[in-house]
């Protein structure tokens, strides 16, 4: 049996080789190891080892044929993590970077988000090794309905609902949802992230990037400060980062950079609203570059943590993102606020240094939590035969995302005038999760 303290082992036995996942068991493991101690339920119910062991995974073949005619075989997977609290719920990535480490680790991380939403989901994620840079429409189109011919039997509108991530928006989710359609012949809330033309959410596109900034401005006043003027630093110009800076601009602040796996768009004064236009319309429609853009200085190579003059970091790109020596250089040059668009970006030596800076950091499991939101907002428009207008969208995703802010603080003090908001969601969400487990029995 494995505590807080010792589920390292259980680890390396049954999970060895998984490094991203072994980072964020830690980190809650960290952050619970108290709360564990306060009730002899947790170890009598071999609650740790039953948290990180996933309900199962699902591993399969796509193979799918390029435009001249050539077959080729990706590897794909759904972590089917837990569905305690609902249906499983996350999204699917196609990065060549993803494996069965990614994969659980964003399956037990959207267990703990989709707990501090306070709607009924569970958590999981899948994906596959797919790259779609570079590929024709009708590529990805194949891919993705190779993808559904295999993922259908595992999923459902109250089994298991996925949605997009990296590589993975409307575009993907309706040649993916059309082919469900096409073998099952029945219509159904199977996917989320569809655009608003069939069944989609309005709002739900913009939802985690806008709901990172509600986040962050409920941050700001709890520590008496607002968004006024504030110069950030965003990394990524995707779905995530991209509707981060546009509610930014919209909050009054100032948009010094996005960036690209190429490097870092920077704006001395802060973006317009033209700027980012020009650089929506580059990036989510043309499937462009950053080096292509005509707004901004284009610095190669360049991640935005080295620009000495901001006040708020928004990691909106991938896991581990943000280094050690990013931290440092971050840290040296006064910023102090932080908050996760994307999952797990900063690495465990990073964060620990912003923890023991006493920094204002808001983790990604609470920040970034408006994508699922939304998703869950859909589901219920889904199961109504419904369309909410983007004003009451607007209105719930404000709503959600305060009360997550709410349930971070509700089992934690503010120290040396911070709240430890990584602590918060994390003993939040093991609250719930392991509450749920004890109330539905061994099995
Ligand atoms: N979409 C959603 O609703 C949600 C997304 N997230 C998380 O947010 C993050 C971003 O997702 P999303 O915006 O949807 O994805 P997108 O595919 O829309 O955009 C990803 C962005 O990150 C950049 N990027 C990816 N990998 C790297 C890398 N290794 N180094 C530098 N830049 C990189 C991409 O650049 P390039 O084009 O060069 O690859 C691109 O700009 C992910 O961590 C995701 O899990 C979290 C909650 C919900
Ligand atoms: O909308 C969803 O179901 C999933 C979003 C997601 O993948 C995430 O929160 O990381």
């Amino acid at each position: 049996m494995s505590s807080p303290d010792t589920y390292q082992e259980y680890l390396e036995n049954y999970h060895p080789h998984a490094e991203e996942f072994h980072q964020a068991v830690k980190e809650v493991c960290d952050d619970i190891a108290e709360e564990y101690e306060s009730s002899d339920d947790y170890a009598e119910w071999n609650i740790i080892e039953r948290l990180i062991e996933p309900d199962r995974i699902i591993k399969f073949r796509v193979s799918w044929e390029d435009d001249k005619g050539k077959v080729h075989v990706n590897r794909a997977w759904r972590v089917q993590f837990h569905n305690l609290l609902g249906a499983y719920k996350g999204g699917l990535r196609f990065h060549p970077t993803v494996n069965e480490s990614v994969l659980k680790f964003l399956g037990f991380e959207q267990c703990f988000k989709n707990a501090l939403t306070g709607l009924p989901m569970g958590g999981a994620k899948g994906g596959s090794d797919f790259n779609p840079k570079g590929k024709s429409q009708r590529e990805i189109m194949r891919f993705c309905q190779s993808f559904m011919r295999e993922l259908y039997r595992h999923i459902g509108p109250d089994t298991d609902v996925p949605a997009g991530d990296i590589n993975v928006s409307s575009n993907e989710i309706g040649f993916m949802f059309g082919e469900y359609l096409r073998i099952n012949n029945r219509w159904e809330g199977v996917l989320t992230g569809k655009t608003p033309g069939f069944g989609g959410s309005c709002g739900r596109e913009e939802a985690t990037g806008y709901g990172v900034i509600y986040f962050l401005r409920e941050m700001l006043q709890a520590h008496d400060d607002s968004l006024d003027n504030k110069r950030i630093l965003i990394s990524g110009s995707g779905n995530v980062a991209l509707h981060a800076a546009e509610k930014a601009i919209a909050e009054g602040a100032l948009v010094l950079t996005v960036s690209d796996s190429g490097g870092t768009l920077y704006f001395k004064d802060g973006m317009t609203e033209k700027e980012l236009n020009s650089i929506k319309s580059l990036k989510l429609d043309e499937n462009g570059r950053l080096e292509e853009a005509s707004v901004g200085e284009y610095q190669e190579d360049k991640k935005p943590w080295g620009i000495d003059n901001a006040d708020i970091a928004l990691p909106c790109a991938t896991q581990n993102e943000l280094d050690d020596k990013d931290a440092e250089t971050l840290l040296g040059n006064e910023v102090r606020i932080l908050c996760e668009g994307a999952n797990m970006p900063l690495t465990d030596g990073a964060r620990k240094q912003f923890l023991n800076a006493n920094a204002l950091y808001g983790p990604a499991k609470a920040a970034n939590a408006g994508g699922v939101a939304v998703s869950g907002l859909e589901r219920s428009q889904n199961a109504e035969l419904t369309t909410w207008p983007i004003s009451r969208v607007d209105e719930e995703l404000n709503r959600i995302m305060k009360e997550i802010h709410e349930r971070c603080i509700q089992h934690v003090e503010k120290k040396d005038g911070v709240y430890p908001y990584s602590r918060g969601a994390n003993i939040y969400g093991f609250k719930k999760l392991a509450g749920a487990m004890v109330a539905h029995g061994i099995g």
